[in-house]
């Protein structure tokens, strides 16, 4: 996994925007994105997390959730409002190739759930998840399996951390939950596919 971070500050809070490129064997693009895009898996990878509710269900690929997340100190609990879209993109590069996948995750806002009201305080946050999957096929012509695919996966985010909350304090949070939270949902992927048809 290789990540890239650029410091920046806005009024005094770091919102490094961040980018992760993480090639895994054995699974597909479609595949990472509906793991990363369904709220009833959520809870199995996402550790941070503490309460997740879908406040609307705007189509069957774009859903829009309010997020808590566990506290971590020293910064206080955060929660996020965000919309979610998951779709297929086609390979503009090898156009007999496999689609590329994409979630994008943005926060909004909502009547009934204005921010910074209760405990919480509100991050804002842009997420893009890119998926492009790689297939080997077997020389003999033999029937594909989990061995011949792999999916480069692209994770991009910019996080606005709400309340003011030491720069340092922030980037080792970043610097430590952002590796183990991608390589957590990666394996995660590996470990519910293992054993099913592929999914393009
Ligand atoms: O990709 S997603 O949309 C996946 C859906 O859940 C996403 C990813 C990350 C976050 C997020 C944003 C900020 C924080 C910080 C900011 C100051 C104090 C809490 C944290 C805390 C929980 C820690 C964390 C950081 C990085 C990765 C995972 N966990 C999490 C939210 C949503």
């Amino acid at each position: 996994m290789r990540m890239y971070r650029r410091e920046e500050e806005v009024d005094g809070m770091a919102v490094d925007p961040l980018k992760a490129v993480h090639t895994v064997p054995g699974i597909t693009g479609h595949e990472v994105c509906h793991y990363f895009f369904g709220p009833q898996y959520r809870y199995d990878w996402e550790t941070t997390l503490e309460q997740m509710t879908v406040l609307e269900t705007v189509s069957d690929d774009t859903l829009v959730f309010l997020q808590t997340h566990k506290r971590i100190w020293p910064a206080s609990q955060r929660d996020v409002l965000f919309w979610s879209h998951m779709r297929k993109l086609p390979n503009e590069n090898d156009r007999d190739g496999p689609d590329l996948w994409t979630v994008v995750n943005n926060s909004t806002t909502h009547l009934d759930y204005p921010p910074n009201v209760g405990k919480c305080v509100r991050i804002y946050l842009k997420v893009c998840l890119l998926c492009q999957t790689r297939v080997d096929p077997p020389k003999d012509g033999a029937p594909l399996t989990r061995d011949n695919i792999s999916c480069k996966i692209t994770y991009c985010s910019v996080v606005n951390p709400g309340g003011w909350a030491p720069a340092s304090v922030l980037r080792a949070v970043y610097k430590r939950e952002y590796p183990k939270f991608l390589k957590r949902f990666t394996a995660y992927v590996v470990n519910q596919t293992k054993n099913k048809p592929i999914m393009f």
